[in-house]
């Protein structure tokens, strides 16, 4: 099912939380809505959901407008940052609610809870109790629980928020492996660009109640249209008044080193720097600069390997040039 929203506008007194959105989202997607705190996204999801009535514009699923409708008509599967399951019943039935109260024929409830269970990967956890599960395992139930009445619609509002780091990625490495095999139109509401970038198709950035850009990751990441869209998608710097991103800044000790490849010919020129610190980050080698010429402070993002190589130490002077992140046409 498809999702448009049309002209969404939402106040809280002089408020604008939605200014004038709108947005289409193609069906079977996984869209993100990325913004930092307070831009809207959960404003935005909750107007598609029902949950939240707008104050002048209008949500059509499938073409159909739902402006007026119920969360119940709408058919939606929702998620939360903190879901709340019911602590008296199993896995098992809390993933088989919504099923029960529709009355589905029991063989029917067991073969779907058991297909999801094994989706979620729960089959072997389904009698115990949401209180004796991690975190990651109780928001794979909440999903389980969300796609068993087959919704049109799945809104997912920082569903992994309350998680730590490394559970995060995997689960959005996880999230995304399950859209691949349930198609189910889904629209995720982050702040996390990482995880953005991760799982999506599509991504949104809000900013102050309004879109800013809505696109492809690579096409936001490689064709910001303005610098709100460039500096939230991933960390860069101003240098010679051109934005550039980490790594594609290249370094060297003489200026012919470096040179970039041929093609790259939108560049920033060689620029004389002073090392101001070097952080191995793992796999990385972040490297923090100042321009000799303009003061400028910069970061550069090198390989463990080049760093190796270059063994570069903070105070001494060396080249750099960049390749500049293409013009930003909105700005
Ligand atoms: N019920 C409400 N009453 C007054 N203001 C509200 C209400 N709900 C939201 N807002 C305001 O509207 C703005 C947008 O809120 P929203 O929850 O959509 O932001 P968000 O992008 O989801 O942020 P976060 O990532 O922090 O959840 C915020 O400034 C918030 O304070």
């Amino acid at each position: 099912m498809s999702i448009s929203v049309i002209g969404a506008n939402k106040r809280y007194g002089d408020f604008a939380a939605l200014d004038d959105v709108s947005i289409d989202i193609p069906e079977g997607s996984l869209t993100s809505l990325l913004g930092p705190s307070g831009s809207g996204k959960s404003t935005l999801l909750r107007a598609i959901a029902g949950l939240d009535r707008l104050d002048s514009g209008t949500v059509r699923i499938n073409g159909v407008d739902v402006s007026g409708a119920s969360p119940q008509q709408r058919d939606i599967g929702f998620v939360f940052q903190h879901y709340a399951a019911f602590k008296h019943l199993t896995v098992r039935d809390n993933i088989a609610f919504g099923l029960k109260i529709r009355k589905r024929p029991k063989h029917e409830i067991k073969a779907k809870v058991d297909e999801l269970l094994d989706i979620v990967g729960l089959t072997v956890f389904q009698k115990r109790y949401p209180a004796q599960l991690s975190g990651g395992q109780r928001q794979r139930m909440a999903l389980a629980r969300a796609l068993a009445v087959d919704p049109q619609v799945l809104l997912l509002d920082e569903p992994f928020g309350a998680l730590d780091a490394k559970v995060r990625e995997d689960l959005r490495k996880w999230l995304r492996q399950l859209h691949d095999e349930v198609h189910v139109t889904t629209v995720l509401v982050t702040h996390d660009q990482q995880e953005a970038l991760d799982v999506s198709d599509r991504i949104a950035v809000l900013n102050k109640g309004r879109i800013e850009q809505v696109g492809k990751p690579d096409d936001l990441y490689d064709r910001p249209d303005n610098v709100f869209v460039a500096s939230f998608l991933g960390s860069i710097s101003r240098l010679n008044g051109e934005l550039v991103r980490p790594h594609d800044i290249r370094l060297g000790r003489s200026a012919e080193m470096v040179y970039p490849p041929a093609e790259t010919a939108l560049d920033t020129g060689v620029i004389k720097a002073r090392v101001k610190r070097v952080v191995n980050l793992g796999f990385e080698t972040r490297v923090e600069l100042v321009s000799a010429a303009s003061g400028e402070e910069f970061v550069a993002q090198i390989t463990r390997g080049d760093q190796n190589a270059l063994r570069l130490v903070a105070g001494e002077d060396i080249f750099a040039r960049a390749t500049k992140v293409p013009q930003l046409s909105a700005d």
